[in-house]
Order: C-alpha cells, then sequence, then structure tokens
C-alpha cells in the first residue's frame, strides 16, 4: 500500500496504491457478481447506461434522491470498510456502497457528487482495470490515472469544486501523454449520505448531475 498524497495537483485529492490485494480483488469480483446488477434497462435505475449495484441505500438517479434504506454494507466489503476506518480514509463509517460496472464504450459523465446528499469524503475503488478520471473546473483540466487495485479519495476542492469524469474512449492518453487501453472495469464508490434528497429551500447548486 502506498498513499500518494496529489493536493499539488488538486487540493483535497489522495491517491492509495494497493488498496486491496490480488486476492482480495478476485473476492470481490467474485462476490459482487453474485449479486444482481441494474442499469442498462433494468431496475431500480434501469436508465443508467452502465450496470450499477447498490449497498445500504438506494439512490434514484431519475428523482435525485434516496429512496430506501436497505440496510448495512454487505459482508463482502466488512474487510474494506475496516480497513477504511483504520486508516482514517472517511470521517465517518460509510452507508452507502455504488458498485459501477464500466465496459470499453463506457464512461461516466463529468459531475459533482450530490453536495447536500453525499458526505465530504468520496472514495472510490478501481478493480480490474485501471482508467483515467478527469478532473475539471472552469478552463483548467487535469487527468489522473486510477491504477488497478487503487483507491481515490476526494475531499474539500477535489470533492466540491471540480467535477470527475470517465470517458467512453477505448483507448485514452492522458495530458501527460500515458496512454491507457480501457477494458472492463469495476470501481467500488463508497460514500456517506447525509441527507435523503435536497432541501427546497437550498441553494441551487450547478454540476451535481451524475
Ligand atoms: O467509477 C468511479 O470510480 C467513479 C464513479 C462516480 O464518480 C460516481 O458514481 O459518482
Ligand atoms: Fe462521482
Amino acid at each position: 500500500m502506498r498513499t500518494i498524497d496529489l493536493s499539488d495537483k488538486i487540493p483535497g485529492l489522495v491517491l492509495i496504491e494497493e488498496a486491496v490485494t490480488e486476492s482480495e480483488e478476485a473476492r470481490l469480483i467474485e462476490s459482487v457478481n453474485k449479486e444482481t446488477w441494474s442499469g442498462l434497462g433494468i431496475g431500480p435505475n434501469p436508465e443508467l447506461k452502465r450496470r450499477t449495484q447498490q449497498y445500504g441505500h438506494l439512490f434514484s438517479y431519475r428523482y435525485r434522491k434516496v429512496l430506501e434504506e436497505y440496510g448495512p454494507l454487505p459482508d463482502f466489503t466488512d474487510f474494506l470498510v475496516n480497513r477504511i476506518m483504520e486508516y482514517k480514509w472517511m470521517p465517518r463509517k460509510p452507508n452507502h456502497l455504488l458498485a459501477n460496472e464500466y465496459n470499453p464504450g463506457q464512461g461516466i459523465m463529468p459531475h459533482v457528487d450530490a453536495p447536500a446528499l453525499f458526505g465530504p469524503a468520496i472514495l472510490s475503488l478501481s478493480l480490474l482495470s485501471e482508467c483515467i478520471m478527469k478532473f475539471t473546473c472552469d478552463e483548467q483540466s487535469i487527468d489522473i490515472v486510477l491504477p488497478r487495485r487503487s483507491l481515490v479519495i476526494l475531499t474539500g476542492d477535489a470533492r466540491y469544486k471540480f467535477k470527475h469524469g470517465i470517458s467512453k474512449d477505448l483507448i485514452e492518453t492522458t495530458d501527460s501523454g500515458i496512454v491507457i487501453e480501457r477494458d472492463k472495469r469495476i470501481s467500488f464508490t463508497f460514500r456517506e449520505i447525509i441527507a435523503w434528497e435536497v432541501a427546497e429551500n437550498a441553494p441551487c447548486c450547478h454540476g451535481n448531475k451524475q
């Protein structure tokens, strides 16, 4: 495991390389693939163009609010949640896990995870393959390579000021010339749900589409 402080590039950005071992990765993938995927026409989030699974709570992309509490995160991530708490990668225990599956040609549009609904730290574990996460804010665009089995931690500006997105390109090149051939990637995004919906009188927050 190696902690890389990327705050010189984007304040609040940290990357943990080798956050899980190869055998832990294999077990996580085996466990998640035994469960039911949603998206690509299948509920509860049929409109998503990638397959997802949600644990802890159900967030609706269509209604942009939390619809249901499912209960604790699954047993197969217990070791990881313990690690998150042990290393203080998150200030409080995550109560939401989103598994995202990206096949080659699938990505996620630039967005900020809803500031009113999710807590101050967003964690994402990259499994099966690496990708580039592009961070954008006004004219700034910064490419960060997320290696296989790494965990990226978004807090501060990385969480609230910059949008993050992953392209659909089959081959991508970072702004510093690193070439990445995209393969199937599964990510585990750990978050803390702090509210079920945006309060009616809350100020409008731009760019929180995800
Ligand atoms: O796949 C990832 O690592 C990021 C996913 C993400 O940004 C999200 O679900 O909000
Ligand atoms: Fe996100």
